[in-house]
Order: structure tokens, then C-alpha cells, then sequence
């Protein structure tokens, strides 16, 4: 018996996503919370999903993506991603692609028919098997405190101290006095700063993680041939400086645990402050953390330029004797599910390094992990406005506790295609700056090292270059030999006269200051004088500022091309934008068949493989009765077999729906432009479409129109999205955008038209530009309205942010009431139904939005007492004045 019919257009044919419903009927059905108390806390669950009991499905799943995978024939589109000219500083071989998808936790049992004992203690043996005692050097204090960079800080931060307290200049005794108090703060910031990285501890700890993540994680899935990469990577005599995006607080063990496992030495890891919390933060740092302030930014008056040049040295002599470096370039963990907009602190470091001559290059390598669940649970109480709450000992053992039973499903690490360091900066200097009108992020565009593809390799051609000689450039040929032949130990033997200045120190650890000496006079030799760009000298150009910027951009652009798709992000994002009202197991199935080949166009890999359904039925439950409701209904006739089908239904009020759309929000960046590109055509269109569906309506549209709104929709989300890595240009790939609606039939030519400009000149100035009749069909339209929706709630927050700008008309608030106010705000609309997403109150688009009213200069802010305080600049200190900065706003939303 059949109760629930497919749905199809009014054509019959089935749509792009599957069956869609479109318009949105009714979103106007959530319920709103009346009050901000009652937002927080979640709602009890609804029910489980009927298939939760039924591990087949899951370990159909688990087994499929858990599996090593054969070598596919890449995709159309994929064929060229890796170009057989050898430009990939030869870290890449013909044979690298083919390595397939490999489940760290299912490790070599020697002879597993044979003895019992090695496959029921396989972890043991394994862990006993890998060579992890490598030789992790101390830096001494002392080698730190002799640095010229150290050293000048400290006679400065003496100099200003004693300005202060009105010394005289030549009082040698209260110089000495100071100094020494100074003296003793180095040593205590570098006490509670360095690493003691310890093999026996991290052997156990590897141990302790195969038990426990074999519990809690179905696979940890990565590509052989990422790791071969990696592996030749360290072999370098170069530094590798390892970039994750930062998801959980488990990332501080993947990437550890993941060279672990290959035999490589673990790499010194920045970590926040916050983290040194008892026994967690000991553990931590013998796994080779190393503890860094939250903010590098002014510390009381002045910037704190003794902790800047210690942490400096610190790192930069832990890169000399050998050390490979990791850190989070966004600061924090993304709260969206978007990666954050990369924070340039310890990129400048590296950085400045180089730029002085104490580094001589460093590998540097985008790493994407994602999970089909969080470990850490979820960020609604932030995004609600709550302050976060702080790590403690025991709020850590709690949360171990609480995880220990739960199935977290499948977890995937990759790592980008590392790139040089030097090559990057030389490029950078030697190519003319790209300037694109209204381009976010780089208003400078640096042209980059060309090979930065990070497609991850599960995905790559076979035909990739063998990686022997055939670079484009001279510094990009690298020798096979060199790749294999050199560097078998851990410590770098560079040739260059920077790389002799290195082991002249490694090898002169004992005798620091001789070391450093060697150092700085071989320094010399290489760059002449030491730059005077660096961090925390007091002249950093803006030729550097935009440096720092294009790198951290790019590694965090090529993170996220890397970060692969889980199941749960595509049943989060079909459900938030596609099926808001929820639809059946069946309609999802067929949209992420679509949405599969969308991936394979994009070059975007996913965490899953096999039969949708499965798929589909996996993330549900990942996603949990929270997040997710289902309702069974009887049969449906699918051919000629009969299958149990399901309401699926995503919950759409709060606080629930903000962990929807942190899971659906992983997808956004793939399809950002055309939701910045279709949101610009239909705010100019300002019709309905589906009112044209199939007909052949009489709309024009302008190509540079659309164009040009589009440019000024990425600059307003500037804060929310890298649109284009900084080599590239936003202008082209917007074009490539409205070419893609052309081949959807969206659009369909229309012919050139001539625009008449007159200006002072005698001559007119006639340009031409593309028109385009729209032609809306319901597949076309879908689509479209699919991208539009992924905006909407952010486009809604930035929008109430701007309205209530006007409470700060002649008169000043902190920011945290500001933004409190336009929550409160937010909720009012959700409760009249003027808003559909209750989702726009998340507090990270409000921040954002707040940053860029900075940027547009019409609100500024300065500090007092430790509290931000904003008001309107003098340009827009009225409600007319705010008018156009709102009606532009709301134009995106119409
Ligand atoms: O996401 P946060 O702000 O808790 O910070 C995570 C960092 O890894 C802490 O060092």
C-alpha cells in the first residue's frame, strides 16, 4: 500500500535535488521561543530514529568508507588538478593517487589466523612495533635568553619601565635591578610555555588513543598517498610547519597520533593558555604542546613585546634544532562550521623567520579534519550569547565521561599538498599585484607559488607528474634523490649558508651562545642586514601586513578545498536549505545522488561512500533526535520492490536548529559564490520566479549588473567566506558563475547591449555588455533557491544588525550590550514571523557584522576599562543617515 506519493513538478519530472517543494510553505509553523531564557538548553529528544537499532545500515557505511578504496578514474573535471610539469616540489609521484582511503584503526596484525594473542592484542603490538624514540632536544632558557631578540626587548621594556618611574637614564643599579626582575619573567613565561615532548609518553598515549577512539569512532579514515607525502615531506632537511582548521579539541591528538603512526617525529603544537588546565595540560605538553596566550594583541597600554620576542625565539630555535611546528590558524574552533578567518599571530613568526634569515625555508602543509559528530558536543550556548565556559580539570574528565558510550561515527583527516615557504614569499615579491575593485580580503592579490592545488588525493588524477625535474621554475626542481636519498634522520642538515648556520647550532646546543653568534653572523651573509619587517621590530610595512594576510588566506582556503564531506553535513544541509518542512527517506536519497556528482564536479571529496540511502540513514543518526525527527510511514512502491520509507523532518526551533545548521554550514563555502552570485540576480530580478516557472517571462538582465552586485555582496560578507585565494580573482570566478547558470538554462542569451558613458571628453564612451532573458525552469530554480536559502539567515543577521545601529544614534554602548540588543531584536522578528530562520540569532554573523560596519567606517570603538564601547561615526549619527547602509542590506534579502 502506498501512502506517500513522490512528489514531481507540475511537469512530472523529478528535480534537481530529488522532489522539492517549493515555494516554502511553512516556515512560519516553527516555534519561537518567547523569551531569550527559555533559548538555551535543548529539547528533549523526540524520539529515536526506527533504524537506530538496525547496525547493518551503519556498518554498511562504516565498512564502505572504512575500507581501503581502490584507485578510481577520476572524475571529468579532475583530469589536469595535478599537472604532469612536476610542480609539486616532487613530494608527489605517478603512483601517490593511487593508494586509496586507508582506517588508521584497523592496524597489521602479522599473522592474524595464527595467533590468537596478535589479534586480540593488535594495538599493543602495534604500538610497540613503531619507532617513536626520536630525539626531542630541550631548548634551554638560556640559548632563548641570549638572543639578540630577547635581549633587545628586555633592555627596552628595562628603558620604558625605567622612563616611567621617572629613573634616571645612567642609574646602572636600577637598570640592573629591573633587568633582572625582566630576567626572571622570561624564564617563568618560558616555564609555563615549552614543550617536553616525551616517546614513552606519546607510545602510551598512542596506545590509549587506538582503545578509545576504536571505541568511540566507527574509522579515522586518510589517504595513503597523503601520508607518503608527509612522509617524504619530513624527510627534508626543511621544516614542516602542519595547518589544521580547527573543529574539536581532538585535533590537538589527530595529527600527533596520525605521524605517530607513520613513524614520524611529533611536531611541537601551539595551544591556547586555556588549555593548561591539571593533568590535561601536563599530558598535553609531553605530546609536544607548547602554551601560547589567546591574544598576542595589547596587553594593558602597550603591546607586550617581551612575551612576542620570547615566543618568537622559542619557536624559531625549536624550528633550528629540528622541530616541525603545528598550529591552528584560526585561533579558536570554528563555531559555525565555516572555517574562521585565519588569525596571522604565529604565521608571522614563521614568517618573520624567514624574512631575517634564521629560517631558510619551511614546508607548509593545509590540513583539514572533519567528523561526522563532534567529541566536544556543540557551541549553542556560545552562539546564544553565553560566554563560553572556561576549561577545567574536572569540566574535562566530565566530558570524557559523557562521550565514553556514544558512537561518533566516522572521522577524516587530510592533509593539502604542502607548499614552500620561500616560494610563496619570492613569488609574492617578484609578481605585480593583482588590484580588483571591492575584492575582500586582498585588496593587495599577490600572485602565489602556482602548484597549491590541495585537492585531496582520494580525488586526484592519476596522470600526476612524477615529480622529477620537470619544474616550472628552478626552485621548484627537486631531485628524486634528494626527495629519498637525504635527510634519514630528524635533524635538518641544510646546505645553503642559513641551513650550515642551523646545524652549526643544533650541533652547538650546549654552548648557546656561541651557537647564536653563528647564527647571526651567517645571517648576515645571506640577507646582509636583518630585515627590518619583522613582527616585533617597530616597523612592519603594509607590503607585509598583506603578506602575513595572502598566506594565511591561502592556507586556509586550501584547508578547506581539502575538508572532506560528511554525511551528516549533507543531510544537515539538504535539510536546513533544501527541505526545510522535511520530506522522505526516498526524495533525500535521490538529492544526494545530485549532490554527489556536484561534489565530483567541485573536486570536493566526502567522509562516505556507498548506496545513499545508507548514506542518508547514517547522518540522520548522527545527527541524533535532536536534530532530526522521524516519523515511519507504511510502504512505498519503489519499482517493483516494496521498502519502508520515512518522514524525515529537521527541528527547526531553537535552540536545536543552531546545531543543524553548524553541521549544514560545513557545505557552505563549497557553493558560496553561486549563493552570493544567484542571491545578487534575484535581488535584482525583485520578482518571484516560481511565478515564471517554465514560462518564458520578459526579464532581462545584465551581466556586469549582476556582476557588480555580486562584488558588493562579497564584500559585505567579507567576515564570512574566502571567496577566492588571494593568487586568484573574485571578479573571474564570479563570471564562471554566471556562465554555470547559462549552461543550467537560467539564463539564456540575449545579445550585447551598448551603454552610452559620457564623460568630459570630446569622445563617448560606448561599452557592451551581455544581456541575458531569464528563463526559470523548476529544476533551475531548485537549485538556485537551494544557494539562496544557505544565505538568508546570515544576510537576515546582518541586516538586523544594521537596523539596530539606529539605537546607537547619539550615544554609546559596550558591544556585548549592542549585541545582546540585536539578539533580543532578532528573537522579536522570529516571534512576529517576519524572520524564517531562527538561526540568524547565532552571535557569530552579528560579530561579523559588526566588524565590517567597522570596515565601512560607520560605527568605531575604542577601549575603556577592559570594555569595548561603539558608537556611530559622525557620518552616519542619525537614523536618514543609516537609511542607505539598511535598504542595501535589505536589497540582498528581497
Ligand atoms: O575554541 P576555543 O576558543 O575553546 O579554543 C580552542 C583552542 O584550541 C584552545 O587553545
Amino acid at each position: 500500500m502506498t501512502s506517500v506519493k513522490m512528489r514531481t513538478d507540475n511537469a512530472g519530472n523529478m528535480s534537481s535535488w530529488g522532489h522539492l517543494e517549493y515555494p516554502p510553505k511553512s516556515y512560519t509553523t516553527m516555534a519561537i521561543p518567547t523569551a531569550a531564557t527559555t533559548l538555551v538548553g535543548t529539547a528533549s529528544p523526540v524520539g529515536t530514529p526506527p533504524w537506530a537499532k538496525d547496525t547493518a545500515d551503519s556498518l554498511a557505511v562504516h565498512m564502505a568508507s572504512a575500507m581501503p578504496t581502490p584507485p578510481e578514474s577520476p572524475p571529468p573535471g579532475l583530469l589536469g588538478v595535478y599537472p604532469s610539469n612536476g610542480r609539486h616540489n616532487g613530494l608527489i609521484c605517478e603512483t601517490t593517487p593511487k593508494h586509496g582511503l586507508q582506517n588508521i584503526l584497523w592496524v597489521s596484525t602479522s599473522n592474524p589466523d595464527r595467533y590468537y594473542l596478535t589479534r586480540k592484542c593488535c594495538y599493543v603490538f602495534h604500538c610497540m612495533s613503531l619507532k617513536t624514540n626520536f630525539n626531542y632536544p630541550n631548548i634551554p632558557n638560556k640559548l632563548i635568553l641570549k638572543d639578540e631578540r630577547v635581549a633587545s626587548a628586555l633592555d627596552q621594556v628595562v628603558n620604558e619601565e625605567m622612563e616611567e618611574r621617572g629613573l634616571e637614564v645612567n642609574d646602572r643599579k636600577a637598570y640592573q635591578s629591573l633587568l633582572a626582575q625582566h630576567t626572571l619573567r622570561v624564564n617563568r613565561l618560558l616555564t609555563t610555555m615549552k614543550a617536553a615532548i616525551s616517546s614513552t609518553l606519546i607510545r602510551i598515549t598512542g596506545y590509549v588513543l587506538f582503545k578509545v577512539f576504536s571505541n568511540l569512532l566507527m574509522s579515522i579514515t586518510i589517504h595513503g598517498g597523503q601520508q607518503e607525502v608527509i612522509e617524504r615531506a619530513v624527510k627534508r632537511d626543511t621544516p614542516v610547519i602542519f595547518v589544521p582548521l580547527h573543529r574539536s579539541h581532538v585535533d590537538y591528538l589527530f595529527v600527533t597520533w596520525v605521524l605517530f603512526n607513520r613513524q614520524i617525529p611529533a611536531p611541537i603544537v601551539a595551544a591556547g593558555d586555556n588549555l593548561r588546565i591539571p593533568v590535561f595540560g601536563w599530558l598535553l605538553r609531553g605530546l609536544g604542546g607548547f602554551f601560547i596566550k589567546r591574544r598576542l594583541e595589547a596587553t594593558k597600554a602597550r603591546k607586550d613585546i617581551l612575551y612576542r620576542s620570547v615566543l618568537q625565539t622559542y619557536v624559531t630555535h625549536a624550528l633550528q634544532a629540528g622541530y616541525n611546528l603545528e598550529f591552528f590558524i584560526e585561533g579558536g574552533r570554528t563555531r559555525t562550521g565555516k572555517p574562521c578567518m585565519p588569525k596571522g599571530g604565529l604565521l608571522s613568526v614563521i614568517v618573520d623567520a624567514y624574512m631575517n634569515g634564521t629560517l631558510d625555508d619551511a614546508l607548509i602543509v593545509p590540513i583539514a579534519i572533519n567528523y561526522d559528530k563532534l567529541l566536544d558536543g556543540n557551541f549553542i550556548r556560545e552562539q546564544m550569547g553565553q560566554s563560553k565556559v572556561p576549561e577545567s580539570f574536572w569540566g574535562a574528565v566530565r566530558a570524557i565521561m559523557k562521550v565514553l558510550s556514544t558512537n561518533f561515527g566516522h572521522a577524516r583527516i587530510d592533509f593539502g599538498q604542502p607548499f614552500s615557504l620561500r616560494e610563496f614569499v619570492q613569488s609574492s615579491k617578484a609578481a605585480p599585484p593583482l588590484l580588483t575593485p571591492n575584492q575582500p580580503h586582498c585588496q593587495l592579490l599577490l600572485e602565489c607559488t602556482p602548484p597549491l592545488s590541495p585537492t585531496p588525493l582520494s580525488l586526484s588524477s592519476a596522470s600526476s607528474s612524477s615529480g622529477d625535474g620537470q619544474a616550472a621554475t628552478p626552485s621548484l626542481a627537486v631531485s628524486s634523490s634528494n626527495l629519498l636519498g637525504l635527510g634519514k634522520g630528524h635533524h635538518r642538515s641544510l646546505s645553503t649558508p642559513a641551513a650550515n648556520s642551523h646545524s652549526t647550532l643544533r650541533k652547538s646546543l650546549s654552548n648557546p651562545s656561541s651557537a647564536i653568534h653563528a647564527v647571526n653572523r651567517s645571517n648576515s651573509r645571506l640577507h646582509g642586514a636583518r630585515s627590518n619587517s619583522s613582527l616585533f621590530g617597530t616597523e612592519v610595512t603594509e607590503e607585509y601586513r598583506t603578506l602575513i594576510k595572502s598566506l594565511a588566506s591561502h592556507i586556509v582556503y586550501d584547508a578547506e578545498r581539502c575538508q572532506a564531506i560528511m554525511s551528516s553535513n549533507v543531510v544537515a544541509w539538504l535539510l536546513s536549505f533544501v527541505y526545510r518542512n522535511g520530506t522522505t527517506l526516498s526524495t533525500l536519497t535521490i538529492a544526494l545522488d545530485t549532490l554527489r556528482d556536484s561534489f565530483k564536479t567541485r573536486e570536493r571529496d566526502t567522509g562516505f561512500s556507498g548506496h545513499s540511502r545508507n548514506v542518508i540513514r547514517h547522518g540522520v543518526k548522527m545527527l541524533g533526535a535532536g536534530l532530526v525527527r522521524i516519523e515511519e510511514i507504511q510502504h512505498v512502491h519503489n519499482t517493483q520492490d516494496e521498502e519502508t520509507d520515512y518522514i524525515v523532518k529537521p527541528i527547526t526551533i531553537l535552540p536545536n536548529v543552531i546545531e543543524l545548521n553548524y553541521y549544514a554550514s560545513s557545505m557552505l563555502p563549497l557553493f558560496a559564490v553561486d549563493a552570493v552570485v544567484a542571491t545578487s540576480l534575484m535581488s535584482l530580478l525583485d520578482c518571484d520566479l516560481w511565478n515564471y516557472k517554465d514560462c518564458s517571462p520578459d526579464l532581462l538582465v545584465n551581466r556586469e549588473k549582476v556582476i557588480e552586485k555580486a562584488k558588493r555582496l562579497s564584500e559585505i560578507l567579507q567576515h564570512e567566506f574566502l571567496f577566492a585565494p588571494p593568487c586568484s580573482s573574485l571578479e573571474a570566478k564570479l563570471h564562471e558563475s554566471v556562465d554555470n547558470l547559462v549552461v543550467m538554462g537560467l539564463l539564456v542569451d540575449a545579445g550585447t547591449s551598448g551603454t552610452r558613458w559620457s564623460d568630459d571628453s570630446d569622445e563617448d564612451d560606448l561599452s557592451f555588455s551581455q544581456s541575458y532573458r531569464v528563463a526559470p525552469s523548476s529544476s533551475s530554480l531548485e537549485v538556485v533557491q537551494s544557494w539562496i536559502n544557505m544565505l538568508t539567515p546570515m544576510l537576515d543577521a546582518y541586516y538586523c544588525c544594521a537596523a539596530n545601529l539606529q539605537t546607537l544614534v547619539s550615544k554609546q554602548v559596550s558591544d556585548k550590550e549592542f549585541l545582546q540588543s540585536t539578539q533580543s531584536y532578532i528573537t522579536s522578528l522570529l516571534e512576529k514571523g517576519t524572520l524564517r530562520y531562527a538561526e540568524s540569532i547565532c552571535i557569530d554573523p552579528l560579530r561579523n557584522a559588526v566588524k565590517l560596519f567597522e570596515a565601512f567606517s560607520v560605527i568605531e570603538s575604542y577601549n575603556h576599562s577592559n570594555v569595548r564601547l561603539l558608537y556611530l561615526a559622525s557620518d552616519y549619527d542619525s537614523e536618514q543617515r543609516l537609511e542607505p547602509l539598511i535598504s542595501e542590506l535589505n536589497f540582498y534579502r528581497s
